[in-house]
């Protein structure tokens, strides 16, 4: 990955984005449906997690979260009042499948059903997301996404998805963000299922891109015409080129090969083979891993700064990247502790369209947590204004570089349960006060209502 780039990102005047360009937001089921027992969901592993003693702060859970199980369709018409052309959200598997195989859970469908109708009622877009985390429980018991079985499993599922909705939603990912999944969730632990065991990392990695695959061969073959994947991708900021290499192979290549060129980047198959022989992968994998798609959800927050540094042993979140040390960049920082730098943005976007033509791209995921203040009714998020208005700049300067960006969705559009962080970082663009489930829609929400409007700044 290059050095920081200086993009020539226009600092005044309107900057459209081009016609028919998609606005929206996103959300994910864990994070903000609640309703944890209700209507015969089964238990994912983010309930089993969130309820081990110091996984996530205070003990928060997603028992209630935003409420949106019931709250949709206010949820929904705050999306009309901003103008929103789609949403992002996600599905959750254990409300279809309790025990993640077998017949689906009626009243499960029975939700998603009347929150696309919803929507559609509202002339917004769906775009769901079939997998953002919440694995079922049951699947977890027999191996979890180190078993090569739970990728057959959520073939079936996304089969039974598309039969219930295909419909009305055209446009399917499968993923959000495998890297999350396996290294957070089977290297690091600090995500569900909380496994600190590198070595298994990596064949969860395979099989959830094997899911992938699988789930596209279904969805195509139902008739799906607008599938894609959603990838956490970061540029790697460093004045060492090996050290960028690494763990741009440990983050951005190991996904985006497979998926796009149909094979593992050979330097992240040589320095994870302290870990694993890779005899996971059977003959075949790479073929259905590499099944064409018709779009890449891109999800950026901010770049990765690394240095090269002897002795210095792997980050956790990077099984194999011995040597590299993260220093952290010296930029402003959001709540998260993640640093402001927009240009990474462009530089991502460029590099995608350079390294891997011919897929159109959708920011499925941007955005950023401040502390929230509501005063007088509303909140003065300048912070996050701020934010979004350098990464769309940045978006803007992507597409006058030439990269096919189909839309922007923000992420999120109610602040919601930030995993391990719980309820204390706030991402949204709408306020939710925990304690009554009111929606306050931030200042950041109505400028974005008027990037909308004008399909600019
Ligand atoms: O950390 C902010 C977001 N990042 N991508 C995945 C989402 O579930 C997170 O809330």
């Amino acid at each position: 990955m290059s050095a920081q780039k200086s993009y020539n990102l226009q600092d005044s005047g309107v900057l459209r984005f081009p016609e028919g360009f998609v606005w929206g937001a996103a959300t994910a089921a864990y994070q903000i449906e609640g309703a944890a027992r209700d209507d015969g969901r089964g238990p994912s592993i983010w309930d089993t997690f969130s309820r081990t003693p110091g996984k996530v702060h205070a003990g928060h859970t997603g028992d209630v979260a935003c409420d949106h199980y019931h709250r949709y369709p206010e949820d929904v018409r705050i999306m009309g009042d901003l103008g929103l052309h789609a949403y992002r959200f996600s599905i959750s598997w254990p409300r279809i499948q309790p025990d993640g195989a077998g017949p689906a859970n009626p009243r499960g469908l029975d939700f998603y059903d009347r929150l696309v109708d919803e929507l559609q009622g509202g002339g917004i877009t769906p775009i769901v997301t079939l997998y953002h985390w919440d694995l079922p429980q049951t699947l977890e018991d027999r191996g979890g996404w180190t078993n090569r079985e739970t990728a057959e499993r959520f073939a079936e599922y996304a089969a039974i998805m598309y039969s219930r909705l295909g419909d009305r939603v055209e446009t399917w990912t499968t993923l959000n963000e495998p890297w999350c999944s396996a290294f957070l969730g089977y290297a690091s632990g600090i995500h569900a299922p909380g496994r600190t065991e590198p070595e298994v990392s990596f064949a969860a990695a395979h099989h959830l891109l094997l899911g992938h695959g699988l789930a596209v061969q279904a969805l195509r073959a139902a008739g799906a015409s607008q599938i894609g994947i959603t990838l956490n991708l970061a540029p790697v900021l460093s004045d060492d080129a090996e050290a960028a290499s690494i763990v741009d192979g440990l983050q951005n290549r190991i996904f985006l090969d497979p998926v796009l060129r149909g094979e593992y980047p050979a330097d992240v198959v040589e320095r994870a083979g302290r870990f694993t022989d890779w005899s996971f992968v059977k003959d075949g994998d790479l073929e259905i891993i590499s099944q064409p798609i018709d779009l890449l959800g891109v999800n950026y927050y901010n770049p990765q700064t690394v240095t090269g540094r002897a002795g210095e042993p792997a980050n956790p979140v990077y099984p194999g990247s011995e040597g590299v040390a993260f220093p952290g960049a010296d930029a402003p920082k959001t709540a998260m502790g993640w640093p402001v730098q927009p240009f990474g943005l462009t530089d991502l976007l460029v590099r995608l369209s350079h390294d891997y033509p011919g897929t159109p791209l959708i920011i499925t995921e941007n955005g950023a947590a401040f502390d929230d203040v509501v005063e007088d009714g509303q909140v003065h998020d300048v912070g996050r204004l701020s934010y979004l208005d350098g990464h769309l700049r940045a978006a803007h300067a992507a597409i006058e570089a030439g990269v096919d960006l189909r839309g922007y969705l923000v992420w999120s559009l109610l602040d919601n349960f930030e995993w391990a962080e719980g309820y204390r970082k706030r991402f949204g663009v709408v306020h939710v006060d925990y304690n009554t489930q009111r929606r306050t829609p931030k200042d950041s929400a109505l400028w974005y209502r008027e990037v909308v409007r004008r399909n600019g700044l």
